[in-house]
């Protein structure tokens, strides 16, 4: 299987730290109900699964928001609930209302049921990953995504969405050895999802750790992060094509806990609106300089060289997001203000030469709204593109 030749890497680029003369953008959601090309696709597919189910709707709505703006990146258009529909829950979606599952997972009984599903059950939506790859003809990369082993646990106990989760709590406090092995399962289940999207063409995996934040101190750390570290130990590092695949670990409200988060063994760390950029940005350099006390030297260096000192080089974790979706209501002059003051918050763009790394994908702190004004979008991207430009200039 070969694709067409990339033809803008920016946003691959600043995932593994290397300097771009713009800011990479694109937006959590791109494709969704905000789009009016997308409720009428939707309407023609008759359900949000028969959507996600058929490669080519699927592919025909991630391109959507491609079509209408110069989005540095693409994300498959599925959901992060495919996976414990395929261990036997029984998802959908009913108009109007959030996900549900018809069976919970609460019991003994029912988490020595769940296993590992068989990942042919998940064919379409490695066939929607080609079928986009192809679609895209080299456009923009095309990340894959899945729900971290928490945020999956979240909906596979509570049966759906929840303000309390007061459910997953329960079996957290209540019998902890059970979650373990919820979470063990998800953790294998995603890793073996991940490498089978980059098999078919993933070029950037995203883990969405949507709910890690209502977790507290401490059990963050057993119950959420040393999942996703389950799961990175299991990823691929590069694609069908020899390319590294950059990793991206989203938790929100995770912001206290970045400076664990450095630790990850991954690429990019995505970030809510509750983080300050440029704050967020030291952690990540501190973190590396720690690691690498001659940090110029390293700069210098691929990342993963052995140095003089034999330390290996690290580069500091790239960082994503993290403007409030909800500045997208507010009319464009107001849209543009914010958006530079999140660019300058994160600080002068890294350039090879310059002091210290970390280089900064722009995106929403969290999904895009459904009554988002699609015209507003529009403001936001070219705002990104021509101050990041000017930032560079200065
Ligand atoms: C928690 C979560 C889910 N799904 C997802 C997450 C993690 C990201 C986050 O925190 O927002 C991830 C997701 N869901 C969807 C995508 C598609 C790709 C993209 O970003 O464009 C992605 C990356 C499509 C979708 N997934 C869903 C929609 C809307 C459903 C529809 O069209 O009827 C879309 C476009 C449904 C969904 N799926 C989920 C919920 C809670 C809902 C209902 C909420 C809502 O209605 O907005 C679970």
């Amino acid at each position: 299987m070969t694709f067409a030749p990339l033809q803008n890497d920016t946003f691959l680029r600043a995932c593994l730290g290397q300097a771009t003369d713009h800011t990479p953008v694109w937006l959590m959601r791109q494709a969704g109900r905000y789009l009016p090309e997308y409720c009428a696709t939707r309407a023609q597919a008759g359900s949000f699964m028969g959507l996600a189910t058929n490669v080519d709707y699927a592919t025909e709505v991630t391109l959507q928001p491609l079509e209408r703006y110069p989005l540095d990146a693409s994300i498959l258009f599925s959901d992060i609930l495919t996976v414990p529909d395929a261990m036997g829950l029984g998802l959908s979606f009913a108009q109007g209302e959030g996900p549900k599952f018809e069976k919970v997972v609460r019991d003994e009984a029912a988490v020595a049921e769940l296993a590992v599903p068989d990942m042919d059950k998940l064919r379409y939506v490695f066939d929607a990953v080609t079928s986009i790859r192809k679609a895209l003809n080299g456009r923009v990369p095309l990340i894959g995504f899945s729900g971290s082993p928490w945020t999956l646990a979240c909906y596979m106990v509570e049966g759906g969405g929840s303000s309390d989760y007061r459910h997953v709590k329960t079996l957290m406090y209540a019998r902890p050895d059970l979650m373990h092995r919820v979470l063990a399962v998800n953790a294998d289940a995603v890793a073996q999802y991940l490498n089978l999207q980059i098999d078919a063409g993933a070029q950037a995996v995203m883990v969405f750790d949507s709910w890690g934040g209502v977790l507290a101190d401490g059990t963050f750390q057993d119950f959420s992060l040393a999942y996703t570290r389950r799961v990175l130990a299991q990823l691929k590092r590069t694609g069908a094509d020899g390319a590294v695949v950059p990793r991206i670990v989203f938790t929100k409200g995770g912001g206290l806990w970045l400076p664990e988060m450095t630790a990850l063994d991954c690429d990019v760390l995505g970030l809510d609106w509750t983080m300050n950029l440029g704050a967020a940005r030291r952690i990540v350099v501190d973190a590396a300089q720690q690691k690498t006390p001659d940090f110029i030297a390293a700069r210098a260096q691929p990342a993963g060289a052995e140095g003089q000192n034999g330390l290996k080089y690290t580069a500091p974790k790239a960082l994503q997001g993290n403007i409030d979706p909800n500045v997208l209501f507010a009319p464009p002059e107001a849209i543009r203000t914010e958006v530079r003051s999140v660019l300058d918050s994160f600080g002068r763009p890294h350039t090879y030469r310059a002091a210290p790394g970390s280089t900064h994908i722009f995106n929403l702190g969290h999904g895009i709204s459904q009554f988002t004004p699609p015209e507003h979008v529009s403001h936001l991207v070219d705002e990104v593109h021509a101050h990041s430009r000017r930032l560079r200039a200065a």
